[in-house]
């Protein structure tokens, strides 16, 4: 198995992606820890269907953006699950809006939990993964949107366009201990983020019209690029970023 006796850490893992990712890992062989924010039920849920796999798991409530959140989020895996060999830095918003009338609130919310928060929960994995002396794998989840423009995701965008660069930065600081750094870049995923923007079923038949494969993204299509990128697989690749996108990115005409 892949990741047999890997401890994983995700941020934002009660649903979507992380949820699709925290349940592979486990199904790849790593004992799993969670992050999330709002509902209780939903993480518990991750958490028994980890169990159910015969690994260890946990969820830890809290928000990615407080600075205090990211070494508590890692010092409950060590107590619980011993170490941390993978770290997937998952959470993030999209809330969308116009540019013209941005809240200011809006655009700082979303740098902090999708920016700020990336950074503090990584910063605080790569600590323990250098004392531990046995290197790593971190994985950012960032987006076709660091590459591309959306009308309505102007505060979304720049955070995700920092968080591949944040991966490739992270990949020569790291490196030396054996920590590698990538991102996947995701394109369209049907999740709880992006429900109300593909209620418009125009919208979404325009989204889906522009993507080689057919059909848009479901969390299980990152799961595989995740495991992948955090399995010694992939152990000589670090800085890269590896679109998901069903090849939505490379169709222009
Ligand atoms: N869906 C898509 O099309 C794409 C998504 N992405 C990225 O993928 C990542 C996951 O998104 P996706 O699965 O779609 O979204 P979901 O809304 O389905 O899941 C988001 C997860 O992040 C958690 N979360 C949100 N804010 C915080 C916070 N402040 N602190 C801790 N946890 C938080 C949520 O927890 P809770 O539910 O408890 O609040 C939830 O577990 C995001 O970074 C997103 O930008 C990238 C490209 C495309
Ligand atoms: C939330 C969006 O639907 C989604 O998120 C991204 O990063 C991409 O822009 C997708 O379209």
């Amino acid at each position: 198995m892949l990741l047999q006796g890997k401890t994983v850490l995700i941020t934002g893992g009660s649903q979507g992606i992380g949820r699709a990712a925290a349940i592979d890992c486990a199904r790849a062989g790593a004992d799993v820890a969670i992050n999330y924010l709002g509902d209780e039920g939903e993480a518990a849920e991750v958490v028994a269907a980890i169990t159910a796999l015969g690994r260890r798991a946990i969820a830890v409530r809290s928000d990615v953006a407080d600075p205090e959140a990211a070494p508590a989020f890692v010092q409950a895996a060590v107590a619980a699950l011993g170490g941390v060999d993978v770290f997937v830095s998952n959470a993030g918003i999209c809330p969308f809006h116009a540019f013209l009338d941005m809240p200011v609130d809006v655009l700082e919310r979303t740098m902090r939990v999708n920016l700020h928060g990336a950074y503090f929960m990584v910063q605080a994995a790569a600590q323990r993964m250098v004392e531990q002396g046995r290197g790593g794998a971190i994985i950012a989840v960032s987006s076709i949107s660091a590459l591309v423009g959306g009308e309505y995701q102007t505060h979304y965008t720049p955070t995700k366009a920092g968080v591949h660069s944040l991966m490739q930065s992270c990949a020569i600081a790291l490196g030396r201990h054996g920590i590698r750094c990538n991102s996947v870049l995701p394109g369209t995923i049907q999740t709880a983020i992006n429900q109300d923007d593909l209620a418009d079923p125009e919208k979404r038949a325009r989204m889906a019209a522009r993507i080689p494969l057919g059909r848009l993204g479901v969390p299980e299509d990152l799961a595989g690029p995740i495991v992948f990128l955090a399995s010694d697989m992939a152990r000589y690749v670090t800085g890269a970023a590896l679109l998901v996108d069903g090849g939505a990115f490379v169709n222009l005409q």
